[in-house]
């Protein structure tokens, strides 16, 4: 087996592990790549039957990489190692096993089966002993957000800001959060939710291993990057009512027809979000839009119109009469950018413009907002541990100094973005060809998935095992305890003697006593108890003292 071509290696520590981190992780990933909803191409929504069956999957790989695993009450998947004499303060690794539709199978897949290879090593090789924190894998079940446009359900859930409505969300076939999660048969309520939330203090930090899913990576010729941030996200539905009729007898100038209305309200979205500075330059809401957001929105602005549907969808058919409660025209909004006060800023002038297209045509039209997550930082320290990491990988695979590892803003959304309101996070970017992602083109280098998995590897290794270097801090952190204490004693006698003697000089009736060599401390005590106390002149006072200092010794 692996685990034995590897124990029977010489060189163990200069190991790659290629049979596991390489052969074994890819292997897997094709193997969850075929588990979807659908027949022909791959699809696996929140608690879906496919999702629970990849849920299962991974429980296997995990209890085979030596953890210990279970399903939480939203359908996240954990696998756990508690290694004797570690603290209670558990690093979380992870990312998510739902897909969008027609997806590829390495965007969430990839960062769940290189940690669980990596934390596989650690076992085989019996390094895992040597943990002084508990590791902790999780696959979030829903990132993608596609079957209840919610988003981060799992990991909101977990890092305690998930609110206990979205219970209530429904999705298009009516069916609520919660009724799925019953039809599963889990019992997740409103009262129980916030059971899911970890304690801020039962957690080290987050890591996610995620595909770049952009294209720079391959451009610098790397196949792993640091990522900095990650850019904040709204996601909005809007709908336009107009009035249905005829395709043939309706004049054009008599017409509400929400379709058009819908196609300029999206072109003219575009216009916006291609040059931002041309609207909101003076006009953000409360004028909080200042020269630097304008200039860090337009870098980093994109926004997406990715669904529509209208009603009844015809094609001689205006669409618009309000006889049922579906919604004539409508269509989602994406919206990005790195800047919060320029993403709000961009959706006030959204709402300007559709105020005065809807008006002009004479259809209504009502924005939701369906998620909304601000921008975060991934954490300097975890950042700087995951580069020397990712370099390491990259040394001990090609053997060539690559510089500096790449540090990247992710433009995509991740479960460490909700992760980030529990502990801090980190993450690693992994080369995916021509950037291509939420695709079946979707694509990593078998070498790329083994450098993910050899950079966590080392990540763990080199920051969470004791070390001999911990060892010798240990021992000597005895040794000086050992010495304090014994000159602790030491001080103490001395001053008891000096004091023993200094009161032998002051104090006058008990004079003989105290020149007595052989006299201990209930001598003492004895001589200055009751009335002879008042005969100390001088020091009698701090001699009192003292006296109270032997009795609390004692
Ligand atoms: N990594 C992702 O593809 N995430 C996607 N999902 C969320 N929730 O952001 C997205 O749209 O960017």
């Amino acid at each position: 087996t692996a685990s034995s071509a590897l124990l029977s290696d010489d060189g163990l520590k200069n190991d790659l592990f290629p049979e596991i981190l390489r052969d074994e992780a890819v292997a897997r990933l094709y193997e969850l790549g075929k588990v979807s909803d659908a027949d022909g191409y791959l699809e696996r929504t929140f608690l879906s039957p496919a999702s629970i069956r990849a849920g299962n999957l991974i429980r296997t790989w995990m209890e085979d990489a030596g953890l210990t695993t279970w399903m939480d009450g939203l359908g996240n998947v954990h696998g756990r190692i508690q290694p004797p004499n570690a603290s209670n303060k558990a690093l979380l690794l992870g990312s998510h096993l739902d897909t969008v539709v027609d997806a590829g199978m390495f965007d969430g897949a990839l960062g769940v089966i290189s940690a669980i290879s990596a934390l596989k090593v650690l076992n085989v090789t019996g390094r895992s002993r040597h943990l002084k924190h508990p590791v902790e894998v999780i696959a979030f079940c829903d990132e993608e957000g596609v079957r209840f446009q919610s988003t981060f359900l799992g990991s909101a859930a977990i890092a305690g800001v998930l609110p206990v409505s979205t219970l209530q969300v429904s999705d298009k076939s009516g069916l609520t959060v919660q009724n799925v999660l019953k039809e599963n048969l889990i019992d997740t309520t409103e009262e129980n939710l916030s059971q899911l939330k970890y304690e801020a203090d039962s957690v080290l930090g987050y890591v996610e291993v995620h595909i770049e899913q952009g294209p720079v990576l391959e451009a610098v010729g790397l196949p792993l990057a640091v990522v900095k941030g990650i850019a904040g996200q709204t996601r909005i539905k809007l709908t336009v009512r107009g009035s249905q009729g005829h395709a043939g007898t309706v004049p054009m100038s008599m017409r509400q027809d929400p379709m058009v209305a819908a196609a300029e309200l999206i072109v003219s979205l575009e216009s916006l979000c291609k040059r931002p500075q041309d609207y909101i330059s003076s006009n953000g809401p409360d004028g909080q839009c200042n020269a630097f957001s304008i200039k860090s929105i337009a870098g980093s602005l994109v926004c997406t119109v990715g669904e529509i549907s209208t009603w009844p969808s015809a094609s001689n058919v205006i669409p618009g009469q309000a006889s049922t409660q579906i919604p004539l025209v409508s269509f989602t909004i994406d919206i990005r950018t790195i800047d919060d006060i320029g993403r709000e800023a961009i959706i006030y002038e959204l709402s300007n413009q559709m105020d005065t297209i809807c008006d002009r045509r004479s259809v209504s039209c009502i924005m939701e907002r369906k998620h909304d997550a601000n921008a975060v930082s991934c954490d300097a320290g975890l950042n700087s541990q995951l580069k020397s990491a990712a370099y390491a990988a990259i040394k001990r695979m090609t053997g060539e100094d690559i510089g500096d590892v790449p540090v990247l803003m992710s433009g995509a959304g991740h479960d460490a973005m909700a992760m980030s309101h529990l502990t801090k996070i980190g993450m690693l970017f992994v080369r995916c060809r021509g950037g291509i992602s939420h695709s079946p083109e979707e694509h990593v280098l078998e070498d790329d998935v083994w450098a993910a998995g050899l950079a966590i590897h080392a990540f763990l290794d080199t920051n969470l095992l004791y070390s001999i270097r911990d060892g010798l801090q240990g021992v000597s952190k005895l040794l000086s305890t050992l010495t304090n204490s014994i000159i602790l004693i030491l001080v103490l006698s001395s001053l008891v003697e000096i004091r023993l003697r200094l009161c032998r000089v002051f104090s006058s009736d008990s004079e003989e006593l105290l020149e007595d060599d052989s006299l201990n401390f209930s001598d003492f005590s004895s001589v200055f108890h009751g009335d002879s106390v008042q005969y100390l002149t001088g020091f009698g006072d701090q001699c009192r003292d003292w006296f109270n200092v032997q009795d609390l010794i004692r």
